[in-house]
C-alpha cells in the first residue's frame, strides 16, 4: 500500500546496507513515522515482544527474518533450533508466529550450514510474497459482502476492531483488504473504527491507514458499538484475528467478544478474515486451549499521546497505587461469528466450513 504515494511494504531488505531488515516503529504511529533498522536476531525479537512490530501475521514475517538474521552469525543446527525456540517465545497468542518458524526450520534443518543463510533470506521473502498475495485474495473473496451490503444502503457502515490493515500484515491487511477493494472500486464504505484500548491500535493505527487512503472513517470509544448497533449504523462488523482454532473459535484483540455479543444480539453479520496462517487446526475449543497474552498493567493505567508542542509523551489516567490487569486478546466462540473470509473464499466458522476450503491441513 502506499504512503503519501509511495509504495511500501511492512517490512523489506535493504541489500546494500548488508541485507538488514526494516520495519516500521509502530509505536511511533500516527505521530511519526520512523523506520527501524535489523541488523540482529535480538533486536527482532526486542521489536516483536514490544510491539514495534505487530498483528499477526507480520510478526511470522518478521521473525522469519529474524531466524536469517541469525544464521549470519552460527549457521549450525543447534542455533538454528534455538533461535526458532526462543523468537517463538515473544508472544504467545497469534499462531502465526509459530507457523512462520517451523516453516522457516523446515526449509532450512537438512541443508548444509554453508547454504542455511541463502536460503533463510529466500524462504523468508516467499512467506512475505505469500502473505501479501493471501491478504488480496482475502479482499476478494471480502469484497462481495460489502458490494451487496451497497446495493440498498447510501452509505456502508464497516466496525473494525484493533489493527488488521496492511501495516498488521506484509500488505493489504487482512480485515481492511475487502474495505481497501470496496473504497477503491467507488463504493460508498465508511468504517467505525473502535479506539481499542489499552494500546490503541485502532485510534492510532487503523485510523492512520485510512486515512492515508481517503477511506472515510470514524473512531469510537470501545463501548460505543453496542449502541451503534441498536440504532442500525452498523451494516456489518469485519475483524482480523490472532488464531482460529479447528472449531472456528476466534481469538483476536481483547474486546472482540464484545463486539460479536453485541452483533449477535442485533442480527448485525459478525466476519473474521484470516490467512492460511492463522488457522491452528491443532486446537479445539478456543477458550479452554488458546494462551491468552498477558501484558503490564502500565498499558491499562497509562496514556501515550502527542501534547501540543509535538513531544510523544505517557501519562498515568488511573488511581495512584490500584492493581491492573491486562489480558491483550479473548475468544469469541464460533456460534458468534457469521463466517470466516479467506484466501480461498468464505466459510462457515465450523470444523466443517474449514475442512472443506482446506482439506491438506491435518
Ligand atoms: C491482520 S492482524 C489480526 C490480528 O493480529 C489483529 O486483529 C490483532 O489483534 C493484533 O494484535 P496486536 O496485539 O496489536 O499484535
Amino acid at each position: 500500500m502506499k504512503i503519501d504515494g509511495i509504495p511500501y511494504r511492512s517490512v523489506w531488505v535493504e541489500p546494500s546496507d548488508g541485507w538488514s531488515i526494516r520495519i516500521f516503529d509502530q509505536t511511533k504511529l500516527p505521530w511519526s513515522l520512523d523506520i527501524l533498522r535489523l541488523t540482529e536476531v535480538g533486536q527482532v525479537a526486542q521489536a516483536i515482544r514490544s510491539m514495534q512490530v505487530r498483528g499477526a501475521p507480520l510478526i511470522g514475517a518478521v521473525a522469519a527474518y529474524g531466524v536469517a538474521l541469525a544464521l549470519r552469525k552460527d549457521a549450525s543446527t543447534e542455533r538454528l533450533e534455538q533461535v526458532v525456540a526462543e523468537l517463538g517465545e515473544t508472544r504467545p497468542t497469534a499462531i502465526n508466529l509459530r507457523w512462520a518458524l517451523a516453516r522457516m526450520r523446515a526449509a532450512l534443518h537438512n541443508l548444509p550450514a554453508g547454504d542455511r543463510v541463502a536460503a533463510a533470506y529466500a524462504e523468508a521473502a516467499a512467506i512475505c510474497d505469500d502473505d501479501a498475495e493471501t491478504c488480496r485474495r482475502i479482499g476478494e473473496h471480502g469484497l462481495p459482502l460489502i458490494e451487496s451490503a451497497a446495493k440498498d444502503r447510501e452509505r456502508v457502515n464497516v466496525l473494525t476492531h484493533c489493527n488488521a490493515g496492511w501495516i498488521a500484515t506484509v500488505d493489504w491487511g487482512t480485515a481492511l483488504a475487502p474495505i481497501y477493494m470496496a473504497h477503491d472500486a467507488g463504493l460508498p464504505v465508511h468504517v467505525w473504527v473502535d479506539e481499542t484500548r489499552p494500546r490503541n491500535q485502532g485510534a492510532a493505527l487503523t485510523a492512520w491507514e485510512l486515512g492515508k487512503h481517503g477511506v472515510p472513517h470514524t473512531i469510537i470509544a470501545d463501548n460505543a458499538g453496542g449502541h451503534l448497533m441498536q440504532h442500525g449504523q452498523v451494516d456489518l462488523v469485519i475483524v482480523g484475528t490472532d488464531r482460529v482454532t479447528r472449531n472456528g473459535d476466534v481469538a483476536n484483540k481483547i474486546g472482540t467478544y464484545l463486539k460479536a455479543l453485541a452483533a449477535h444480539d442485533n442480527g448485525v453479520p459478525f466476519w473474521v478474515a484470516l490467512p492460511h496462517s492463522t488457522l491452528d487446526m491443532s486446537v479445539g475449543d478456543g477458550v479452554a486451549e488458546i494462551p491468552i497474552e498477558e501484558r503490564s498493567g502500565t498499558e491499562v493505567t497509562d496514556l501515550t499521546g502527542r501534547t501540543a508542542d509535538g513531544r510523544i509523551e505517557t501519562i498515568r489516567v488511573a488511581a495512584e497505587g490500584s492493581a491492573a490487569a491486562n489480558p491483550a486478546f479473548d475468544v469469541t466462540p464460533a456460534r458468534l461469528v457469521t463466517g470466516l473470509i479467506t484466501e480461498r473464499g468464505r466459510c462457515a466458522a465450523s470444523e466443517a466450513g474449514l475442512r472443506a476450503l482446506y482439506p491438506e491441513k491435518g
